[in-house]
């Protein structure tokens, strides 16, 4: 598999070869990837991976070391920001504290020497479509702060761009309203078929609202696809790592049986589906995952083979909730099941369950 799934065909933004350095420092190791016109693109990654850097890139306020950047068909490598049609949404907001909304809103336009009139009637659509016309009089600092999300919004998109990009807007809102502006954004973007770039090290964001997700650590791209693709078929471990959800085996190609693989590990020989793995020969390493929601638990005694693992606590999460277990050689592992599920088995900790899965379920890392 390669990182790069689904290509656009009708790409309105093109990395090209990017790279990016501050002096000795590689901010971004090698970027080349194509975002679709409509497309909501997701770059995800922990702090200091190089999101903000790639989208500074594609607003103008980088340019970069390496490579070139190509908008709707051009290249826009040196091309100043105020030159582009790519605002930027900011964590900050960066509003103008001393400018209404309405004025805020408006501000884009009278740099570009709209008229007064014009730039009321659509400064008012916008602030109309965004649900904040009722504020337009308003100081910033009379505003709640999903409001002054909706005012950057509209002062975002008054000019009615092409791209939209977004830095972590919704970071400063508590969860319940990040939930509800997840929804507005994805709403937002779909009826106004705009591409939006979102910055976000945030998963559950990411996963909610994007068409696609790049991943990205330590200046490298590690994996592009659609938020099902990269949940279920994560690239290699860092990917695997960072969902958080995945159990993580790693052992040696012994045969194979059917379709499946068979790997000796740790625990013993286990059958792996081995349908998307990439070419393989006996005796090479094969590092593969089994989510928690695929594990499955059975009583000690109950005579099905599996890891013994010993139970050290539990989370709830909505209507499942998680369990932790640790192996007799102290891996970590995890099963995620409903309460139901659950209430068969002895949960308390210390207690001894068998954890097993379907070969079918579990998914060999192509890029390990
Ligand atoms: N102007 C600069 N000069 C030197 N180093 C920089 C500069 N801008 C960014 N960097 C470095 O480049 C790396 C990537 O920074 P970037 O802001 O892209 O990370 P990020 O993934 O957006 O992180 P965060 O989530 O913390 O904002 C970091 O190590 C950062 O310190």
């Amino acid at each position: 598999m390669n990182i790069h799934t689904d290509m656009k065909s009708d790409a309105i933004v093109k990395l090209d070869g990017v790279v990016k350095k501050f002096g000795e420092f590689t901010a971004v190791e090698r970027a080349d990837f194509e975002i679709g016109r409509g497309e909501f693109l997701a770059i995800m990654g922990s702090s200091g991976c190089g999101k903000t850097t790639t989208l500074r890139m594609l607003a103008g306020l980088e340019d970069p070391t390496e490579g070139d950047i190509w908008l709707d068909g051009e290249r826009v490598n040196g091309k100043a920001t105020w030159d582009r049609d790519t605002p930027m949404v900011w964590q900050s907001l960066a509003l103008f504290p001393f400018l209404t909304v309405q004025e805020n809103v408006e501000f884009s336009l009278r740099m570009r020497g709209i008229s007064k009139s014009e730039r009321t009637e659509r400064a008012r659509k916008w602030l109309d479509k965004m649900q904040i016309l009722e504020f337009a009089d308003r100081n910033i600092s009379q505003l709640s702060g999903g409001q002054r999300q909706r005012v950057a919004l509209a002062r975002a998109l008054v000019t009615e761009p092409k791209i939209l990009l977004l830095d972590e807007p919704l970071s400063a809102l508590d969860a319940h309203l990040k939930v509800r502006m997840q929804a507005v954004l994805s709403n937002l973007q779909k009826d106004l078929g705009i591409t939006f770039v979102y910055v976000t090290h945030s998963m559950s964001e990411a996963f909610a609202m994007a068409d696609r997700v790049v991943i990205m650590s330590r200046g490298r791209i590690e994996q592009i696809g659609t938020p099902q693709e990269i949940y279920h078929a994560p690239r290699n471990r860092f990917v695997a790592e960072f969902l958080g959800s995945a159990n993580i085996f790693s052992g040696r190609l012994a045969g194979t049986s059917g379709d499946d693989w068979l790997i000796d590990t740790d625990h013993g020989r286990f059958a792996v589906s081995a349908l998307h793995a990439p070419a393989k020969s006996p005796g090479d390493a094969v590092t593969f995952i089994v989510s928690a929601e695929n594990m499955r638990i059975s009583p000690e005694g109950s005579g099905v083979p599996g890891i013994r693992a010993r139970v050290v606590g539990e989370e709830f999460v909505g209507a499942t909730a998680i369990v932790f277990l640790e192996t007799e050689s102290g891996e970590e592992l995890k099963v995620q099941k409903s309460h139901g599920e659950l209430a068969s088995v002895d949960l308390h900790p210390g207690s001894t369950l068998i954890l097993h899965w379907e070969s079918e379920t579990c998914h060999v890392l192509p890029g390990e």
